[in-house]
């Protein structure tokens, strides 16, 4: 159990808020015409991954007042307890320990006296064989033949991770198998994705943690119906269905068979679970070997997070700065920018990660906070973005924190594709921390020939501000280690922000009622009558829908 601290009540907190109006006054730029090395000073190397974080609005005593407020809300003792095994979701009584699921040192991890390794390891054994049959053609379909195609049945948790994944790690599909992904529980999704697939061919897995998500069930039923159109015989299914998931009594039901399920455990939560059996999908497109380097690659955060001083701590960093711009400048979102097109699902992986780990109004003693925790998170890859919504970044009211990460070198070093997406890269995170004076725009306007009265209209508008803050990552290139690094660190960003917040982070009780009112409405749209139970507005909706399909 973490203890229940209220973070504003700390000493560091109150610092923190003197010191923010002091650092109002200054400017990124200001800070970095005082100090020639400021770059060298904020940023570090981990592994093959350059963090810049020199564009913050933060100097030497910033980061002291909020490594005080992490020891203040005792952030070393919380990242013990969770390597450890201790039950930190509490209001779900469980164990965190999607790090075991990576621990590729194999260190004994203790959940209620018993080591989970060996559980561990036989899964990823399981997942190995499973990969080699697939891959050598060993596993055939109904018809004989080798899978080509995996459909992946899950949502959340269950699709976010291995879509995100496979789509990063693109240049590493090389085993044959194209990976497709059915999560929303409107048919077009389902029905789209089987247009492209042959049932003899195709191997479907059914991805969830608890087997009853309503989407997820719906659409493997669906998916098993069209399987057996074309196979016929039910007994064809155990060559294409396999199930991923926590719960065996589920899976029996649905009609698969236990050999095909591949389990993991409730110490796992969903937005953190492609370290586990979830991570299926993965292996198969990219090969086990490949998957594993994913875990390595996350396993050297974990060590690095668990290990290393809070004020070398990357993830511990970038937590930190996070939280400063949220609690101390307002900041309501942040934006996830990654300047590599196969990263194209990095930050709605990552709004799940953050948004339904600390959208949480209730402290862990259960009363409300009176103090901003979890950001909105969005994003879309560069330059996609820079034509869309960095209009706003760069000149509108609100302070956006963004991060931009950026592999060196190319999978596709076509032409000057490359230099040219990096440049851009470079160019936002320096437009938005230093921007654009009102002298240098009249300069520009003055030598391309405007007179004063044009000067004058246009001035102001074309004026940067700058003093947005950024993080860079650039990394050599992405590879699957380097991935599983830096999901990694995101995921102990998470974590430490959601324990100086003094929330749970590893519970997602927010998305129950939504479903709780749908199953309720449901059964009231299986007749042409008025239903008059809810509000007018819910009233009206449902009404409307019976009146015009
Ligand atoms: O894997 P399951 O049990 O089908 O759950 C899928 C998703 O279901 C949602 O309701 C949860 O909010 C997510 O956290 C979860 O990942």
């Amino acid at each position: 159990m973490l203890k229940s601290i209220n973070p504003t009540q700390t000493p560091a907190w109150e610092a923190l808020t003197q010191h923010s109006e002091a650092m109002k006054s200054t400017s990124i730029k200001a800070l970095f015409d005082a100090d020639a090395g400021r770059f060298s000073q904020y940023s570090t190397q981990f592994e093959d991954i350059l963090f810049d974080y020199s564009k913050n609005l933060i100097n030497d005593e910033t980061l002291s007042h909020l490594l005080a407020l992490a020891e203040q809300t005792e952030l070393s003792q919380a990242i013990a307890a969770m390597f450890g095994g201790d039950k930190i979701n509490a209001t779900e009584n469980r164990a965190v320990l999607h790090t075991a699921l990576r621990n590729r040192s194999n260190t004994p991890v203790m959940v209620d006296g018993e080591d989970v390794m060996p559980k561990v390891n036989h899964e990823l054994a399981k997942m190995k064989e499973f990969c080699e049959q697939v891959h050598s053609g060993r596993w055939k379909g109904y018809t004989g033949k080798a899978i080509t195609d995996v459909v992946n049945i899950g949502i959340g948790g269950s699709d976010l991770g291995p879509v995100m994944v496979t789509e990063s790690l693109k240049p590493y599909w090389d085993k044959g198998i194209t990976p497709h992904f059915v999560s929303n529980v409107d048919g077009t999704h389902v029905v789209e994705i089987l247009k492209n697939v042959n049932p003899e061919t195709t191997l479907f897995l059914i991805a969830s943690k608890t087997f009853t998500t309503q989407e997820t069930m719906t659409n493997a039923l669906s998916a098993r119906d069209w399987f057996l159109v074309s196979a016929g015989d039910e007994a064809h299914v155990a060559k294409h269905f396999a199930a991923l998931s926590t719960n065996t009594a589920a899976v029996e039901a649905f009609g698969i068979d236990s050999a095909n399920m591949f389990e993991f455990w409730d110490w796992v939560g969903g937005r953190y679970s492609l370290w586990s059996a979830i991570g299926l999908s993965i292996a198969l497109t990219i090969g086990f070997e490949r998957y594993e380097e994913l875990l390595q690659g996350a396993h050297d955060t974990d060590l690095h997070f668990k290990d290393t001083a809070l004020e070398n701590n990357v993830p511990v960093l970038m937590a930190l700065i996070g939280l400063w711009y949220g609690n101390f400048f307002d900041a309501d979102s942040e934006a996830i920018l990654p300047y590599d097109q196969y990263m194209h699902r990095f930050a709605a992986y990552f709004q799940q990660g953050n948004m339904e780990s600390n959208g949480k109004y209730v402290s862990r003693s259960g009363e409300a906070v009176n103090y901003q925790t979890g950001p909105i998170i969005w994003g879309e890859p560069g330059t996609n973005g820079q034509h869309a919504f960095y209009q706003l970044i760069h000149q509108g009211t609100k302070l956006i924190p963004c991060d931009f990460l950026a592999p060196a070198i190319s999978y596709n070093p076509t032409g000057d594709h490359h230099p040219k997406l990096l440049a851009n890269f470079f160019a936002q995170t320096e437009a938005l921390a230093f921007g654009k004076t009102k002298e240098a725009v009249e300069a520009e306007f003055k030598a391309a020939g405007k007179t004063d009265a044009e000067v004058a209209d246009l001035v102001a508008h074309k004026v940067f501000q700058g003093n947005r803050p950024t993080n860079s990552f650039l990394f050599k290139q992405m590879t699957p280690a380097t991935l599983g690094r830096l999901i990694a660190m995101y995921e102990h960003k998470i974590f430490v922000q959601g324990v100086i917040w003094n929330i749970y982070s590893f519970d997602q009780w927010g998305v129950e009622l939504g479903k709780q009112l749908a199953s309720a409405i449901l059964p009231e749209l299986g007749d042409d009558a008025d239903v008059s139970s809810h509000d007018s507005s819910t009233n009206g909706l449902i009404n409307t829908y019976k009146s015009w399909r």
